[in-house]
């Protein structure tokens, strides 16, 4: 194999690393199954979005994948290896490249944005707080809020900066996948164009993999590279949205050829 087809091929190895395997999960509260056998594949640098009816179960997969929620059957990989057959070490070692922004920021009301943001630095790495503080200034610089934002509280924020907030937060450990709940869910059209902005960005610059949920079309057509839909307990279809676009299936067919979305396909770039 000539040097040139061997970096063809490892590109090819690295285009579809697949960074989160989700694998026959079954997922059930008492007698209600949630999820059912369901199989889904993140790849490497890429922006899934990932959509679903209400009540389908995909807070329940993140919380799952997440490790807060147990499955009844099943195999999560994270990174090329199994999520929970591990030591605490190595599940530190997950935790450590694994960015979370659950859908209301979750920021905690009486720390600040800088000592919200510090929260994981403190409890997985040893460091003085001059560096710690540099670090925090850091992340709000990444996400776009001021340094004057890392001294306030959550509650003198706007949701547009909670939702930043949340995101620097969520990249205090410089994770490698993270995992975002309903970003813009209540925020103004620009602001959730700006914050969709802000992912795409990050993605290209850091390199991140991005697991979004979210009821946003704007979004999907916008910034993600695949759209996973949740239905039925499974993973009904993944894939881009011109697939999505042509899977027959109603649900499906109805989320992406409805009212609320017939004038998005006009204004894709
Ligand atoms: N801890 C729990 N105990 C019992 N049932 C639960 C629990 N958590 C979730 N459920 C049920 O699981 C189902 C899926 O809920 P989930 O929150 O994942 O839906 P969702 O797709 O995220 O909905 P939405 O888009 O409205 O946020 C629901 O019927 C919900 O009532």
């Amino acid at each position: 194999m000539t040097a040139a087809v061997q970096d063809q091929a490892l590109e090819g190895v690295r285009v579809r690393e697949a960074v989160l395997e989700a694998i026959d999960v079954t997922v059930a509260f008492g007698d209600t199954v949630v999820l059912d056998k369901l199989c889904l594949e993140v790849v490497r640098g890429e922006i899934l979005g990932f959509v679903g009816a209400s009540g389908s179960g995909k807070s329940v997969l993140m919380r799952t994948i997440l490790g807060l929620n147990p499955m009844q059957s099943g195999r999560i990989e994270l990174f090329g290896r199994d999520a929970f057959s591990r030591s605490d070490e190595e599940r530190n070692e997950i935790d450590v490249k694994t960015g979370v922004l659950f859908q209301h920021g979750a920021l905690f009301s009486s720390l600040t944005v800088k000592e919200n943001i510090q929260i994981p630095m403190r409890e997985y790495l040893d460091l003085p707080r001059p560096l710690m503080d540099e670090l925090a200034r850091l992340k709000l610089e990444l996400v776009g809020l001021p340094r004057s934002a890392g001294d306030k509280y959550p509650a003198q924020l706007s949701g547009g900066m909670i939702k930043r907030a949340g995101l620097a937060r969520a990249l205090a450990l410089d994770p490698e996948i993270v995992f975002l709940d309903e970003p813009t869910s209540g925020l103004d059209p620009i602001g959730a164009a700006e914050f969709d902005e802000l992912v795409a960005n990050l993605r290209d610059t850091m390199g991140l993999t991005v697991y979004m949920v979210t009821h946003d079309l704007d979004s999907l057509y916008s910034i993600c590279d695949r759209v996973a839909v949740l239905g039925e307990k499974r993973v009904l279809v993944a894939g881009t949205i011109d697939e999505l676009l042509a899977f027959d299936h109603p649900w499906v067919q109805s989320y992406f050829h409805g009212k609320r979305a017939r004038a998005i396909p006009r204004n894709r770039s």
